[in-house]
């Protein structure tokens, strides 16, 4: 497919917290993003996929479609397959039929959580639920149908758009006195906003002729944190707004049964991505206030 300087990077999944992040960022950088979301084009449904990218002649495709819900996961196996395994093989094929490269956002789920310190993209994989599997699977599976492919395992996303754990918080937050949150689980924190700016770092490097960054590379948040200390952090910066300062208190993983299980740790070292192209992720205190910013404008 003939290429030009115009060409736009066609997201898929825009209808979902990173897809409308970056539908909102591209805009206002003046970029030509165009978005399709689940009704207009299900990435399970090759026909559809096809004829989004043929109209469209995109110079860069970013995968933000997938089966998210983690709990929902173990008892809709077959669901989450569909969304995170087939639909990003057909994906791949059809990027790499149509020689577009194809940026694809995978997970810090893809490990076990055992490792003392972050993990690194070399690190072995190894998932512990079903949606961790699905998304490992769907990475092989682009690994091995389009070549020119960029895998970004990011972390523990929040933004204004959608659902998160952030807006979780706010909301059991303006519900209750008591906020109990899980301290034993360690990550990365990473907002919509720096998932964007990674994206489009990625679609100029990309740009320049004998570009082969090809490849996984970890993105993940600035601060390494637990839930419960994220918790804690965005109750206080919203008692800014709110007047009200519940209490956040720290349990463990046992306190909190759920049907998924969790890394323990999933800290990500984002150092390969920041050599390679030259973005690092802003301080979460600062993205945390961002957002509850950009969510207070919105009501
Ligand atoms: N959320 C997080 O904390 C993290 C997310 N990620 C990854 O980042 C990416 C973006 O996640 P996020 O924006 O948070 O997820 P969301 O759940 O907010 O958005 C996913 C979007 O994909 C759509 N979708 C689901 N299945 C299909 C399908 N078969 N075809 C087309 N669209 C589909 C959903 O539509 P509908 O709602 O109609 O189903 C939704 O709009 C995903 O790959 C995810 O695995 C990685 C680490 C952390
Ligand atoms: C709502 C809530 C959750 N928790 C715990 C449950 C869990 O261990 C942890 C996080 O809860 P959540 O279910 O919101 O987050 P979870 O769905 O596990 O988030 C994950 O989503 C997928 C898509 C990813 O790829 C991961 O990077 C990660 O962001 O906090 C509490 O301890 N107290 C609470 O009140």
């Amino acid at each position: 497919m003939a290429k030009s300087p115009d060409a736009p990077i066609l997201v898929f999944g825009a209808g979902g917290q990173l897809g409308q992040e970056v539908m909102a960022q591209g805009s206002a950088r003046g970029l030509p993003v165009q978005g399709v979301k689940r009704a207009e084009a299900d990435i399970g449904d090759a026909a559809a996929v096809t004829a989004a990218i043929e109209s469209r002649k995109p110079r860069l495709i970013l995968n933000a479609a997938a089966f998210t819900a983690v709990d929902k996961a173990e008892s809709e196996p077959e669901a989450a397959h569909l969304a995170n395994v087939v639909g990003i093989e057909i994906l791949a094929k059809a990027a790499a039929r149509f020689d577009v490269p194809l940026v694809h956002i995978s997970t810090d789920y893809v490990f076990d959580g055992s490792k003392q310190g972050a993990y690194v993209e070399s690190d072995p994989i190894k998932p512990l639920g079903v949606y961790g599997a699905t998304k490992a699977e769907g990475e092989a599976r682009l690994r091995a149908a389009a070549p020119k492919h960029i895998i970004l395992r990011t972390a523990w996303v929040f933004g204004p758009y959608g659902a998160n754990f952030l807006k979780t918080m706010l909301r059991l937050a303006g519900e209750r006195d008591l906020l109990r949150v899980v301290a034993d689980q360690r990550g990365c924190p990473t907002a919509t906003a720096d998932i964007a700016a990674a994206v489009f770092a990625i679609d100029q490097a990309l740009d320049a002729p004998a570009a082969d960054l090809w490849g996984t590379y970890h993105f993940a948040g600035a601060d390494a944190t637990t839930w419960h200390a994220f918790a804690d952090a965005i109750v206080e910066a919203q008692t800014r707004w709110s007047g009200r300062r519940p209490k956040v208190e720290a349990i463990t993983t046992q306190d909190y049964p759920t049907p998924a299980k969790r890394p323990q740790n999933s800290e990500l070292n984002s150092g390969l991505f920041a050599a390679t192209f030259g973005y690092r992720a802003a301080p979460l205190a600062e993205r945390i206030a961002e957002t509850l910013a950009s969510l207070r404008t919105a009501a």
